[in-house]
C-alpha cells in the first residue's frame, strides 16, 4: 500500500502558492523524512496528505484511491501540540476511547498511567498528552502516521523514550511514517530516507 501525493498545489491566497507542484510517496513501513525551510510549506504538505485541506490542485491517493472522507482516517496526522488535537471538556479515558478502544498493551508501551485516563487534558504535560494523542492514533486501522514536529516541544529523554514505542509499534504494524521535524540528527536516526522542501518564495 502507498500513500501518494501528486503534483500538489497549493495556496491560501489566490495568486500566492506555497507549494508548487509537489510530489512524495510513502509507503506501508517506510520512514521517511521530511524537512525544508521554515515556512516551505511542511505542514500546509501534512494537512493535505492527511485530508485535512481539500482546496488543492493535484491528487492524494491511498493505493490509487481517494482517502475516505468518512469513518476513521487511515492517515493519522500527529502535531506538536497535542492540547490543539483533544476537546478540553472531556476525560483522557473518553478522548483515547473515541475511534476504538485502545488496548493496554499500546498504553503500557506509552508508559500512560491508570490515573491519568481519569484526569483533563490540561492536568497533563505536553509529553504526557502526546503519548495519549499515538496511542490514539496507531489504532487498527492506521496505515499511515504523519508526525509533524511530534516531538519537538518535549525534552530529549522523552523524545527518545516516544519515538522508541513508535518505531516499534510501526515495525509490528507495517505503518508508514513520515517524519516533519528540523533536527537533522533525528530525521538522520529515525530515517529510511529524506526528502528537502524548498521554499518557493524564498528562491
Ligand atoms: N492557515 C493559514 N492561512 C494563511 N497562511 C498560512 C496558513 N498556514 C500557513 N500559512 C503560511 O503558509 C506558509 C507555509 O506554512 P507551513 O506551516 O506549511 O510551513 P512549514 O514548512 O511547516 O513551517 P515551519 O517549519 O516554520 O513550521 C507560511 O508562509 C505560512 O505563513
Amino acid at each position: 500500500m502507498c500513500l501518494k501525493g501528486e503534483n500538489i498545489s497549493f495556496g491560501y491566497k489566490k495568486n500566492s502558492l506555497v507549494l508548487n507542484n509537489i510530489s512524495i510517496s510513502l509507503d506501508r513501513g517506510e520512514v521517511l523524512g521530511l524537512i525544508g525551510d521554515s515556512g516551505s510549506g511542511k505542514s500546509t504538505l501534512c494537512k493535505i496528505l492527511a485530508g485535512y485541506e481539500n482546496n488543492y490542485e493535484g491528487k492524494v491517493s491511498l493505493d490509487g484511491k481517494g482517502i475516505p472522507s468518512k469513518g476513521y482516517n487511515p492517515v493519522q496526522l500527529i502535531f506538536q501540540h497535542p492540547e490543539k488535537a483533544v476537546n478540553p471538556k472531556w476525560k483522557m479515558k473518553d478522548i483515547l476511547n473515541e475511534g476504538h478502544n485502545v488496548p493496554q498493551e499500546i498504553l503500557d508501551s506509552f508508559g500512560i498511567k491508570k490515573g491519568w485516563l481519569n484526569r483533563w487534558p490540561n492536568e497533563l504535560s505536553g509529553g504526557e498528552l502526546q503519548r495519549f494523542a499515538l496511542a490514539r492514533a496507531l489504532g487498527p486501522e492506521t496505515k499511515f502516521l504523519i508526525a509533524d514536529e511530534m516531538t519537538t516541544m518535549l525534552d530529549a529523554i522523552t523524545q527518545a523514550q516516544i519515538w522508541g514505542t513508535v518505531l516499534g509499534i510501526v515495525e509490528e504494524k507495517n505503518i508508514g511514517v513520515l517524519v516533519v521535524s528540523h533536527e537533522k540528527n533525528l530525521i538522520k536516526r529515525l530515517c529510511h530516507d529524506t526528502i528537502y522542501l524548498k521554499d518557493i518564495n524564498n528562491v
